[in-house]
């Protein structure tokens, strides 16, 4: 409903001046000029006499239709709009339940002009049934007349001619007054209207402001969401990508001649540059030659410099991996000392020795001028006499008070490495206990098989770390308040975690994500080069008898050329150490699960597990023999427990004479000398089958291993890509196969390889997995004969383990 104010012919009675300011349902608010009547300050009411008063014109909602709501304004201009409509339409819906026209009750103080009345012709061409119409109103008019007040009566008697004449005037020209009307009312009232009535507009609510951009369910950072991407075969000389020629040179010559695909991506935001690079993430899959691609930038960084103080931490969870990494890093360090650089030193920790050896391996003592130190040593020294001096503390504590300055001078602990290579167990050791062992010049930190050591965090391993590199020492960082500075962040794997909670834990800054074309964030992409079979085992007590006719086919034949000299080189692990001979300070080092990074103490525990002893026990005469040339290839087989490999390992020893000089084991409860030795062995070719559990199956690197069995089902997707990731490395040819039982096929080719219906898998190969059955087996079943021989195997096993007892 829209009111308008006209001037007035009769002076309106004082009670009617704002008699309905407080009724919502009679003020008049035009939805798009939105003033409100009742912000108007109220006047006192005059007399009549003395002022005039405007009398209200009230019109019907359909005379003036609403302008079209505008469109892509939802919810809240529906809810505005409706506010403002509603309080109209309540009025009509009174009247059209029949309720008595209000305007019509008080006609005292508002007088209803018709402007739509039919003229004498449109009455004249109406139907009867409507003519009517005009007696009922004229009635009701009379009606009105007679509620009047006697005052109104005197005034309208009196100025009954100007009424008549208004009337009349308006009844002329309907449709004109109307139009007129209309636009008067949709048009915004002019700012001098509004002074003159004294109407403010009222606040109203900021328009809302839609978002243009597109929706999205991508709820990834973008730095995950948008990865650097390298293509798989994109090889470039070192020397192209920041190395210099002679350090280059030094590379090849140790069988790196060209930068691999990740390490062409990774190198150049790792390289020491004018405009540094954030923290990097690479997921790249196995053997793709993730470790150079860190360690050559942070040798070159570190070989810059000329004091020795720790600038990075590699963190690993194998000792085998940390062993692996250190090689890598010797080979750089030889390639940037030629170059002129400083020779970078490498420290291990992985409790392979005594704590106190490797702490004095880590931190050195020097003898510095500081008469006020000295002083202050002095003094504390005479208050500890009359103390307990037993400390047992202390003992561990390199560096103790036993140590005593020379005059004048004071001990300072200073570190003996550039980089510490380490298993998160033994450094949050040396973090705890080693004097002067502390993180505040450390510029490098890289966290590889990150998955595995986020997911599990070893004694809060990270948060001591990212503690220990918040230093407030002030001389420990160039530009403490640049993010420029601080400690770069290295993080890998083949399976990377996208769990960003996991990742958060890094405080990563500025971080890329390099992944290689064709994989994506999140999944497991297994390297171009490997093929994969599957056998199914019909009859699962017999599943070592399928193992071995394996091993005897033609299927597992060679696939590579023989190794160049550089690669044999390379492959040489545990060679750069003692070999054998440190094997006395680890003698009793044992670990019951497949992994060690909680391996912090060198703690006995000599042979917990009967059947490890028994592999100890038996003599291991590896050589060359016939039967290893005869068996061309080699072989990497997975067990779900040191038991199982154990177990199986011997087995076959049993079962196949001429196989059992080549066969090695590996399990986390072998000592970690003979692990090493087992490891030479192979990569000399001595040893051509390894039986091992979940140990060896992340990042360990036999570059001459061609196949890989899965005994045992992995169990999980992860293990399944780190398994047989063993093989098809630095761009050879490799071959997994995956015996699986009955009642593991859905699981295999349902999570493992995405075959079957609604089947999905985080792995993406390039190729399919082959199903293959093996000859020796006849409709799913063995000869009597060899059924007997097993069987035999069997109870020679049982009374080698009653022996052991
Ligand atoms: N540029 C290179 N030229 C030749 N060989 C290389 C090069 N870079 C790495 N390699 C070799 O490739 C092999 C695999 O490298 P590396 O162990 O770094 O792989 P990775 O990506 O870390 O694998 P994983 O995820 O299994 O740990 C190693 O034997 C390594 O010496």
């Amino acid at each position: 409903m829209y009111a308008r104010y006209i001037p007035l012919t009769k002076a309106a009675p004082p009670s009617n001046q704002n008699r309905h300011a407080d009724d919502p349902d009679r003020r008049s608010v035009h939805p798009d000029r939105r003033f409100a009547y009742q912000n108007t300050p109220v006047a006192e009411p005059p007399t009549p006499a003395a002022l005039p008063q405007p009398t209200r014109i009230v019109f019907g909602d359909e005379d003036f239709p609403l302008p079209e709501p505008k469109k892509g304004r939802f919810d809240t201009d529906v809810e505005l709009t409706g506010a403002l409509e509603k309080k109209p339409s309540k009025r009509k819906r009174k009247q059209e339940e029949g309720a008595p026209n209000e305007e019509a009750r008080i006609p005292d103080t508002e007088i209803p002009l018709d402007a739509t009345a039919p003229t004498p012709i449109e009455e004249e061409s109406r139907p009867q049934k409507d003519r009517s119409k005009p007696k009922k109103e004229k009635k009701k008019k009379q009606e009105v007349e007679e509620a009047e007040p006697e005052s109104d009566k005197r005034v309208r008697t009196r100025h009954k001619a100007v009424f008549e004449k208004v009337e009349r005037a308006l009844q002329s020209k309907p449709n004109a007054l109307s139009e007129t009307e209309k636009g008067s009312e949709l048009k915004p009232e002019p700012a001098q209207e509004v002074e003159e009535h004294g109407l403010e507009p009222l606040p109203q609510p900021q328009p809302v402001v839609f978002d243009a951009s597109k929706l999205t369910y991508e709820t990834l950072p973008p730095w995950l969401a948008s990865p650097i991407r390298v293509a798989n075969d994109s090889r470039r000389p070192f020397s192209e990508l920041g190395i210099s020629p002679e350090s280059a040179k030094i590379l090849a010559s140790k069988g790196f001649a060209d930068a691999f695909a990740v390490q062409t991506a990774v190198l150049p935001l790792l390289l020491p540059s004018a405009d540094r690079q954030g923290d990097v993430v690479v997921a790249a899959p196995t053997g793709s030659g993730k470790t150079l691609s860190y360690v050559l930038p942070m040798v070159h960084d570190i070989s810059k410099g000329a004091v020795t103080r720790l600038r990075a931490l590699i963190v690993l969870p194998t000792r085998e991996l940390v062993q692996q990494v250190q090689q890598a890093c010797e080979a750089c360090v030889a390639a940037f000392v030629i170059g002129g650089g400083k020779r970078v030193k490498i420290g291990t920790a992985v409790g392979n020795k005594p704590f106190k050896t490797e702490q004095s391996a880590i931190i050195g003592e020097e003898q510095r001028y500081d008469p006020d130190g000295w002083e202050k040593w002095n003094k504390k020294q005479r208050e500890l006499v009359s103390l307990d001096d037993s400390d047992d503390g202390d003992d561990l504590m390199l560096g103790s008070e036993k140590t005593t300055p020379l005059p004048w001078h004071v001990i300072q602990y200073v570190s003996k490495v550039d980089i510490l290579i380490c298993t998160p167990g033994r450094l949050v050791e040396h973090v705890q206990k080693t004097r002067g062992f502390d993180l505040d010049y450390v510029r490098w930190l890289v966290v590889d098989e990150a998955d595995k050591l986020l997911a599990q965090d070893f004694q809060q391993w990270l948060d001591m770390v990212m503690k220990g590199l918040s230093t407030e020492k002030r001389t420990a960082r160039d530009f403490p308040g640049s993010n420029k500075t601080g400690p770069r962040k290295v993080i890998l794997s083949a399976t990377m975690t996208r769990d960003i909670s996991l990742l958060n834990g890094l405080k990563l800054s500025r971080p890329r994500l390099v992944l290689l074309e064709g994989s994506k964030a999140g999944e497991q992409t297994l390297p171009t080069l490997l093929k994969e079979s599957a056998i199914k085992v019909r009859e699962s007590t017999l599943k070592p008898l399928y193992l071995l006719d394996l091993l005897n086919s033609d299927l597992l034949s060679a696939l590579n050329q023989a190794p160049t000299k550089a690669e044999e080189d390379k492959m040489s692990i545990g060679e750069s150490e003692s070999g054998d001979s440190d094997s006395s300070s680890e003698s009793s080092e044992a670990s019951s699960s497949d992994s060690d990074p909680g391996s912090g103490s060198d703690s006995d525990s000599s042979s917990s597990d009967s059947a490890s002893g028994a592999e100890a026990k038996r003599p291991r005469k590896a050589q060359t023999s016939t039967n290893a040339r005869k068996f061309g290839t080699t072989v990497l087989i997975f067990t779900k427990s040191n038991e199982a490999a154990l177990r199986l390992s011997r087995l076959l020893e049993i079962l196949s004479p001429d196989l059992a000089p080549l066969i090695g084991t590996l399990t986390s409860s072998t000592k970690t000398s003979r692990r090493k030795h087992t490891l030479r062995l192979f990569s000399q070719g001595k040893l051509r089958i390894l039986v091992a559990s979940d140990l060896v199956s992340r990042g360990i690197d036999l570059l001459n291993l061609e196949h890989v069995i899965n005994y045992d089902l992995p169990i999980s997707e992860t293990s399944y890509v780190h398994r047989v990731g063993r093989t098809a490395r630095a761009g050879r040819a490799g071959h997994a196969w995956t015996l699986f039982e009955h009642s593991e096929g859905h699981r295999f080719w349902h999570d493992f390889v995405g075959e079957g219906k609604g089947a999905t898998t985080n792995i993406t190969r390039s190729g399919t997995v082959e199903r293959v059955r093996l000859e020796g087996e006849r409709d799913g079943k063995f000869s009597e004969e060899r059924i007997k021989a097993y069987e035999q195997a069997l109870q020679q096993l049982k009374k080698e383990a009653a022996e052991r007892k």
